[in-house]
């Protein structure tokens, strides 16, 4: 994958480097919220409670994610810093060579997690937003289109363990204080660039804007289509992508120094 954090070498590692991975994964983001948005919301996908006649344990959407990330774990999906599995229990261990990633975060990163928070925020308030109302009973391919959805949500979120690294080691007089005093407060004081927030959430709109355009060849077409709302992805952004990317860097920050 194209600025892909693991071909930094520890000491290559900047502020630029990591913001334009972030730029690459508003990309992804985009795309995986329009290909969801060509299903209706097809709510038997979610039905935790399944007809006696199915065999799952659990909605259709677990399912698919949960045995996924057997079949990923069993590649060495997770153990790669940047991803994170939504079901950690009792994943099978790799069966593929490890590789050696640099080890750019310091080792207590590995116990943030906030899976749980970015499910509940996708399927209770995301995809209510930009599904539009319906069943056309296409349900295995739109639960796969939430699989990615989450999982490239997920990587961009906890891609704040990068962020607050750098940070860290650019200022380590400023933020070496907070972490000491275990100050939530003055931790997200530090790392918060409003403007660079708004930037994002322009930069993601015109995205969603120039990915999502409906193409038509009739120039006579007066108002441009999109196939999600640039401006519910601006929401997504400024309410939760980047609100739980600075959680993570948090709760990353708190760890650094113990
Ligand atoms: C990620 C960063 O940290 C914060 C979070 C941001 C985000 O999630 O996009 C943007 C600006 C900062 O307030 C950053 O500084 O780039």
């Amino acid at each position: 994958m194209e600025n892909n954090i693991n071909k930094i070498s520890s000491d290559e590692l900047s502020l630029e480097s990591v913001r334009e991975s972030l730029i690459s994964q508003e990309d992804t983001i985009v795309f995986t919220l329009i290909e969801r948005a060509k299903f209706p919301f097809n709510s038997p996908t979610y039905d935790d409670d399944p007809s006696s006649s199915c065999v799952l344990s659990g909605s259709l959407v677990q399912f698919i994610v949960k045995e996924t990330e057997i079949l990923h774990a069993k590649v060495g999906r997770y153990t790669s810093p940047e991803e994170h599995p939504f079901f950690p229990d009792d994943l099978p261990p790799p069966l593929t060579p490890p590789h050696n990633y640099p080890q750019v975060l310091y080792p207590a990163a590995a116990s943030v997690n906030i899976n749980d928070t970015i499910w509940k925020m996708y399927f209770d308030k995301l995809l209510p937003l930009f599904a539009a109302d319906g069943d056309d009973g296409n349900y295995g391919s739109t639960a796969e289109c939430d699989l990615k959805c989450l999982q490239a949500l997920s990587r961009r979120i906890h891609y704040g363990k990068f962020v607050a690294e750098v940070k860290f080691r650019d200022a380590p007089e400023d933020y070496g204080p907070a972490i000491r005093a275990q100050d939530r407060d003055a931790l997200m004081k530090l790392l918060t660039f409003e403007s660079v927030e708004e930037m994002v959430k322009s930069r993601v709109e015109k995205k969603a804007m120039t990915f999502g355009q409906e193409v038509t060849l009739n120039d006579k077409e007066e108002k441009v289509k999109y196939k999600v709302d640039p401006a519910i992805v601006s929401r997504l952004y400024g309410e939760w992508v980047m609100p739980l990317t600075k959680f993570v860097q948090v709760e990353y920050l708190l760890r650094r120094l113990s």
